[in-house]
C-alpha cells in the first residue's frame, strides 16, 4: 500500500470532537473528500486522492478491547479506500488487526511485534529527536507541535514553522517522510507547508485532528485541505508574461494607482512604536488616508472588518507586544487583508530575534519591509547584530541585496521591500531597485516607518499586483521628499518635516484630480536581472 502522507487524518473519540456521530461514519467520509457518488470510489481514489491519504486511530480512553473492536472497523474502512491505517501508540492493537503500522511517541512500544513491512511514524519536537527516530528505523516524522492547539494540550514544545524548518534543513539528507501536526486548519495548512521548506527539505504533508473530524462536513473539509495542499499558493504576483523591461511596464501605471489610492481612502490600522505614531499618523493623513493606532489586539476583530491593513511595527516592543500582534494578525489573514510587518530593530537584542521567529510563524504578512539588517534577520541569517534599529554597516552589495529581497519573497511568498539608499522590492520573480528620496529623510526618526504604514495604503487599494502597490507607495513618498528638499526656505530635517507634509498633500490632491503631472519622469527606478 503507497505511503502518501499529504493529508493525514489523526482521529480523535472525544466528545466535543466526534459531537455525537459515529467514528467511523467521520473517517469515511474523510476518506471519501469529494469523490462523487456513483463512481466507483475505489477506482477513483486509485487515480487521484480527494479524500484523507493517511489514517492514524488515536484513543487515549478506552480499553484494549474497545480499541481493537474500532480499529478492527476502521481497517475495513481504510482498505476500501486503499489508504493505510496506522495506530497511536499501541503496537499490539496494530498486529492484532493487521494495521499497516504504528505512530509512537519518542517513549512509546517497542517495535519488536511488528512485521518488517509495518510503517513506522515517531513523533519529533526537536533536532534532537529527528535524529534519534530516524536511527530508530522511522519511515516518517509527525513534527511539533506546530502551532498550540486545544487537541493537545500536554505537547513538548510549539515549534512554529520556523523550527519545523530548522529541523527539516538539519535532515535533508535523510529520505524519511515527514508531516506537520498541530493547530494546522484551512487558513494555514499552505503557510506551514511553505514557510517550513528548506532548500533542501520540504513537509510531504500535514495532520490533522480537530479541523477534520470536529468539522460539520468532513468529507468537504478533507476535500479543501487537498485543494490546498495540490495547488500551491501564487507568488505575490507572477507576470503574466515576462516583459522585456518590467521596470517601464509598472512606472505606466504607478499614477493611476495613487489615484486609486486616494479614492479609496484606505484606513490603516497600526501596530506601532510610539516614538512615531504622531509622525506617522499625519503622513498618513497627507497622502489621504485614515491612520488608527491601537497596539491592543482583541481591538483587531472589529478593525478588520473595515477592509484597511494592518501594519505591525515592533519598535517598541513590550513583554506583552507579540501576543497582541498575534491576535491582530490572525483577524487581518482570516478576513484576507492586508498585513505589513517592519521588524524594527530585528537583529538587536535577543528578545526581538525571537519576536521575529514567533510572527513570521504565526502568520502570513503580505508585505515585510525593512532595512538590510532586519530583512537578513527575518530571512534567518545567524550572526546578525543591530545596533539599535540602524542597519549596521552593510556587508552586501546591490546584487546579494536584490537577491536577499527576491529570495525572502519567494521563501514567503510575499512582498519584501528593502529599504537603503537604493530601496529594493521584490515579489520573489521581479526585484525594482529604487534610486528616488533624499538624504533628509535619513535624518527624521519616522520617515522609514511611515513607509509601512503608506504601502498598508496601497496594499489595501490594489489587491492584484501587490508589487506594483508597493512600489506605487514609495515613488508618491519618496517623489514628495525631493520636491520638499527642493523648497529654498527647506535648510535642514527641522523644515523639511512640514514642507515634506505638504508635498504629500500637493501630490495627493493632484492625484485626486487626475492630474498626473507630478509623476512625469520623476520615477528613477530599474529592474535588477539575477
Ligand atoms: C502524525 C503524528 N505526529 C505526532 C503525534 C503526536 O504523538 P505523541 O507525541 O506520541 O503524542 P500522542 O499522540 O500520544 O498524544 C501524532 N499522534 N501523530
Ligand atoms: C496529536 C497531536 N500531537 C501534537 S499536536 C496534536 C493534536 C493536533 O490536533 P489539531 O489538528 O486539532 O490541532
Amino acid at each position: 500500500m503507497p505511503l502518501d502522507l499529504s493529508l493525514y487524518l489523526v482521529t480523535d473519540s472525544t466528545p466535543a470532537i466526534l459531537k455525537g456521530r459515529d467514528l467511523c461514519w467521520v473517517v469515511e467520509e474523510a476518506l471519501k473528500g469529494g469523490k462523487t457518488a456513483g463512481i466507483d470510489i475505489l477506482a477513483l481514489c486509485l487515480l487521484i486522492s480527494v479524500g484523507v491519504t493517511v489514517v492514524q486511530y488515536r484513543d487515549k480512553t478506552n480499553d484494549t478491547g474497545v480499541l481493537v473492536e474500532t480499529a478492527r472497523k476502521l481497517h475495513q474502512i481504510t482498505q476500501k479506500y486503499n489508504v493505510p491505517l496506522l495506530i497511536n501508540d499501541r503496537v499490539d492493537v496494530a498486529v492484532a488487526v493487521g494495521a499497516e503500522g504504528v505512530h509512537l511517541g519518542q517513549d512509546d512500544m517497542s517495535l519488536k511485534l511488528l512485521p518488517a513491512n509495518a510503517i513506522v511514524g515517531i513523533s519529533a519536537s526537536c533536532l534532537e529527536e529527528a535524529k534519534k527516530a530516524i536511527a530508530d528505523g522511522a519511515d516518517y516524522l509527525g513534527v511539533g507541535t506546530m502551532f498550540a492547539t486545544p487537541t493537545k494540550t500536554n505537547t513538548k514544545s510549539v515549534i512554529g514553522t520556523a523550527g519545523t524548518q530548522a529541523i527539516l534543513d538539519a535532515i535533508s539528507d535523510a529520505s524519511v517522510g515527514t508531516v506537520s501536526i498541530g493547530g494546522i486548519n484551512h487558513g494555514n495548512a499552505q503557510r506551514v507547508i511553505y514557510q517550513s521548506q528548506s532548500p533542501k527539505k520540504g513537509l510531504d504533508g500535514v495532520a490533522i485532528v480537530s479541523a477534520i473530524m470536529a468539522a460539520d462536513d468532513p468529507k468537504a473539509s478533507a476535500e479543501k485541505f487537498i485543494q490546498l495542499i495540490k495547488t500551491p499558493p501564487p507568488f505575490a504576483l507572477t507576470p503574466k508574461t515576462a516583459r522585456a523591461n518590467e521596470a517601464d511596464a509598472l512606472v505606466q501605471e504607478v499614477p493611476h494607482i495613487v489615484r486609486k489610492m486616494v479614492e479609496v481612502h484606505p484606513l490603516v490600522h497600526n501596530m506601532i512604536n510610539f516614538v512615531v505614531a504622531n509622525f506617522v499618523a499625519n503622513v498618513t493623513l497627507s497622502i489621504g488616508a485614515s491612520p488608527i493606532m491601537s497596539p491592543y489586539g482583541d481591538e483587531a476583530t472589529d478593525l478588520c472588518q473595515f477592509d484597511g491593513a494592518l501594519l505591525i511595527n515592533m519598535g517598541t516592543l513590550t513583554s506583552e507586544s507579540v501576543s497582541n500582534y498575534l491576535k491582530a494578525i490572525k483577524a487581518y489573514n482570516e478576513r484576507g487583508n492586508p498585513v505589513v510587518y517592519d521588524p524594527v530593530g530585528a537583529g538587536a537584542t535577543h528578545i526581538r530575534r525571537t519576536a521575529v521567529t514567533q510572527l513570521m510563524s504565526g502568520g502570513y504578512f503580505d508585505l515585510i519591509k525593512g532595512n538590510e539588517g532586519e530583512i537578513r534577520q527575518a530571512w534567518g541569517s545567524s550572526g546578525v547584530r543591530q545596533r539599535g534599529v540602524d542597519s549596521g554597516p552593510s556587508t552586501l552589495d546591490k546584487q546579494q541585496k536584490a537577491a536577499l529581497a527576491r529570495d525572502l519573497a519567494r521563501r514567503e511568498r510575499n512582498v519584501v521591500l528593502l529599504t537603503g539608499a537604493t530601496d529594493y522590492v521584490s515579489d520573489g520573480e521581479r526585484v525594482i531597485a529604487v534610486d528616488n528620496g533624499h538624504p533628509y529623510l535619513g535624518q527624521v526618526t519616522g520617515t522609514g516607518c511611515a513607509i509601512g504604514t503608506i504601502s498598508g495604503c496601497f496594499l489595501t487599494a490594489h489587491r492584484s499586483d501587490k508589487l506594483l502597490a508597493v512600489l506605487s507607495g514609495i515613488l508618491m513618498y519618496e517623489i514628495a521628499a525631493e520636491n520638499a528638499a527642493a523648497k529654498e526656505y527647506v535648510r535642514g530635517p527641522g523644515s523639511f518635516v512640514p514642507a515634506f507634509l505638504d508635498e504629500l498633500y500637493v501630490i495627493r490632491t493632484a492625484a485626486g484630480k487626475g492630474d498626473d503631472s507630478w509623476f512625469a519622469g520623476r520615477a528613477k527606478i530599474q529592474e535588477v536581472k539575477l
